[in-house]
């Protein structure tokens, strides 16, 4: 998908919402334990429920690996029934030399080689330039490269700085800048770091971001669309825990807080976009 499409499709909906499938065998309702596939018919549930406030859905791909072979097939599955008009991130923070790299585009991005076939993938960018490169060869893909964190230990590295002050998740960004486009390259910017959210956009004022860390995680939706929404929205916010693990009737629950948040973006689109 490229970004046009994208940027319509969150006009469409006036949200720019991801639902985060981290889907938890040992956290979904009971009900769904007792079918065949119960990740794959929870997700299911979760997406009958939010599609028409969603305009992404992100598996986290940790969720899926640990269940062995079973789990990737309930990943498979998934992905075959997500709308096709909306946006899919396989998050899967890859990293690693060329060669490598490529097996990893192919795993996510090849339906031919892999049955698999995701918008986007989050990659880590600590190897450099020729392990993010082989992901952007592909056309209509994105990198969301991991920038500013929402995690606690997002200071350990992130935010070091160098003899010239530049912190490195700066670097990071700047850098990546030069490999890709707009068009296929994002940022993982936590919702968390709220006071960090206007000093990236000004960093990246056309790229997308993906930010994780409203719900669960405590991060303010609000000063992420008042500080770092761009004339093109420039945004995908993720909530995962929030909204699939909000309830034990997960097909009313997970409406409910898809569109608690989906009104709250519609009202932040009228007031914030630039
Ligand atoms: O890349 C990510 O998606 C990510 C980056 C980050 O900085 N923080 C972060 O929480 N995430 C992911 O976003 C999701 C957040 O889940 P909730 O906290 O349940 O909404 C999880 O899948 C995390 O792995």
């Amino acid at each position: 998908m490229n970004s046009a499409e994208l940027v319509k499709q969150i006009e469409q909906k006036r949200s720019f919402l991801c639902v985060g499938l981290d889907s938890d065998l040992s956290l979904i309702p009971r009900k769904f334990r007792q079918e065949k596939d119960p990740i794959f018919a929870f997700n299911q549930a979760v997406i009958d429920a939010t599609h028409t406030y969603a305009v992404a859905y992100k598996p986290n791909i940790a969720f899926y690996e640990a269940m062995g072979p079973r789990g990737w097939e309930s990943l498979q599955k998934t992905m075959e029934y997500i709308p096709k008009d909306i946006f899919t991130i396989a998050d899967a923070k890859r990293g690693d030399i060329g060669n490598t790299a490529l097996k990893y585009a192919q795993t996510f991005f090849d339906p031919a080689s892999s049955g698999l076939n995701f918008d986007s993938i989050t990659v880590a960018p600590y190897m450099g330039r020729d392990s993010v490169e082989p992901f952007l060869t592909y056309h209509d893909k994105w990198v969301i490269l991991l920038a500013l964190t929402s995690n606690v230990g997002s200071h350990d590295f992130q935010m070091t700085k160098s003899e010239d002050y530049m912190p490195l998740y700066e670097r990071v960004m700047r850098t990546a800048m030069s490999w890709g486009s707009p068009e296929h390259l994002m940022f993982v910017i936590g919702a968390t770091r709220s006071d960090f959210l206007q000093k990236v956009r000004e960093i990246a004022p056309d790229n997308f971001f993906l930010v994780p860390g409203v719900g669960a995680q405590g991060g303010s939706l609000e000063d992420v669309a008042k500080y770092a929404m761009n004339s093109n929205v420039g945004l995908l916010v993720n909530s995962s825990r929030g909204i699939i693990y909000a309830g034990d009737d997960t097909s009313v629950s997970a409406a409910r807080e898809a569109k608690k948040i989906q009104e709250e973006m519609d009202r932040y689109l009228d007031e914030y976009r630039k």
